[in-house]
C-alpha cells in the first residue's frame, strides 16, 4: 500500500530556479520540511541524468529525520538510481507523455507513492480509473514562467471540479501552477489536497520562511468558518 500523500503544502523543488536563487537543494528541502512541508518533489529539467541523481540524493540527505515525504519528477530511472545510491525516494510525479504508472508502479514497488498530472476531462478519467496512480497534480491554476510548455491557465474552477471526481475516487488532488500562500484558502475550499509550489519557496531569499506562511496559511481556519463557530 503506499504512503498517503500529507495534506497542505507541496514543495516542487526546481533545481534550476533554487541554484539561481543562490540555494543548495539540501538546505531547502530540510528548510521545508522542518516547517511543516509534507512533501517534496525534485524538478530538474535541464540537468544531465547524474547531476539529477546527485540533487536527489542530497535533498534526501536533508529530508533525513523530517518525515516529508521524497518525490521525483519524471524520471523513474532516476528515482531508481537515487535509491542505489542508498537515498530514500518515496515516488515520482509522472506527467501526462511519461512513463505509465503502471509501469512506475511495478519498478518502484507497491508501497511508492505515484502522482500524474492530469487536468483535462479524459486525462482526470484515464488517471482516476488507473489503480497506479496516488494522487492528481492539477494545472496550471494559473499561467507560470516556471512552467513555458503549459499555456493554458485552469482556474480554481477546475481544481473544484477534479478534486470533487476525485474525492469521489478516493484519490487527493494537488493544485499547482502560479500560485503562493494567499492562495491557500482558496485553493482548499476549492477541496484540494495540497497546494504545490516553485518559485514561492525556491526563488524566496528566506526558503524556510516562505514555507512556514505556506504551511500557516494552508491551516488557518477559514474566516466564515470561525465566524459560524461563534
Ligand atoms: C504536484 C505536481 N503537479 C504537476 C506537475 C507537473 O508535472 P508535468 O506535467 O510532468 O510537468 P513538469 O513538471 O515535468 O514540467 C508536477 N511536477 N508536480
Ligand atoms: C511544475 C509545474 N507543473 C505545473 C502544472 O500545471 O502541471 S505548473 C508548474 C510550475 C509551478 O511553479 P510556480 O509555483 O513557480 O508557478
Ligand atoms: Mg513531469
Amino acid at each position: 500500500m503506499s504512503r498517503a500523500l500529507a495534506p497542505g503544502a507541496y514543495l516542487v523543488l526546481d533545481l534550476a530556479v533554487t541554484e539561481a536563487a543562490g540555494h543548495r537543494p539540501g538546505d531547502v528541502a530540510r528548510a521545508a520540511a522542518l516547517h511543516g512541508v509534507g512533501t517534496v518533489q525534485v524538478r530538474a529539467k535541464l540537468a544531465a541524468p547524474g547531476a539529477f541523481v546527485e540533487a536527489v540524493v542530497e535533498v534526501a540527505r536533508g529530508l533525513t529525520g523530517t518525515g516529508a515525504a521524497l518525490v521525483v519528477d519524471d524520471r523513474v530511472d532516476v528515482a531508481l538510481a537515487a535509491r542505489s545510491r542508498g537515498a530514500r525516494v518515496d515516488g515520482v510525479h509522472l506527467g501526462q507523455h511519461d512513463l505509465p504508472a503502471a509501469d512506475a508502479r511495478a519498478l518502484l514497488g507497491s508501497d511508492a507513492l505515484i502522482g500524474l498530472s492530469a487536468a483535462r476531462p479524459d486525462d482526470v478519467r484515464r488517471a482516476l480509473t488507473d489503480p497506479a496512480v496516488d494522487y492528481l497534480g492539477v494545472g496550471p491554476v494559473r499561467l507560470t514562467s516556471t512552467k513555458p510548455d503549459a499555456t493554458v491557465a485552469v482556474g480554481f474552477d477546475r481544481v473544484r471540479d477534479v478534486s470533487a471526481d476525485a474525492r469521489a475516487a478516493g484519490r487527493p488532488v494537488v493544485a499547482i501552477g502560479g500560485l503562493g500562500a494567499e492562495d491557500a484558502g482558496v485553493v482548499r475550499a476549492a477541496g484540494a489536497h495540497a497546494l504545490a509550489v516553485v518559485s514561492a519557496v525556491c526563488a524566496h531569499p528566506d526558503p524556510g520562511a516562505a514555507a512556514a506562511a505556506l504551511v500557516t496559511a494552508w491551516w488557518q481556519p477559514a474566516t466564515h468558518l470561525v465566524a459560524v463557530a461563534r
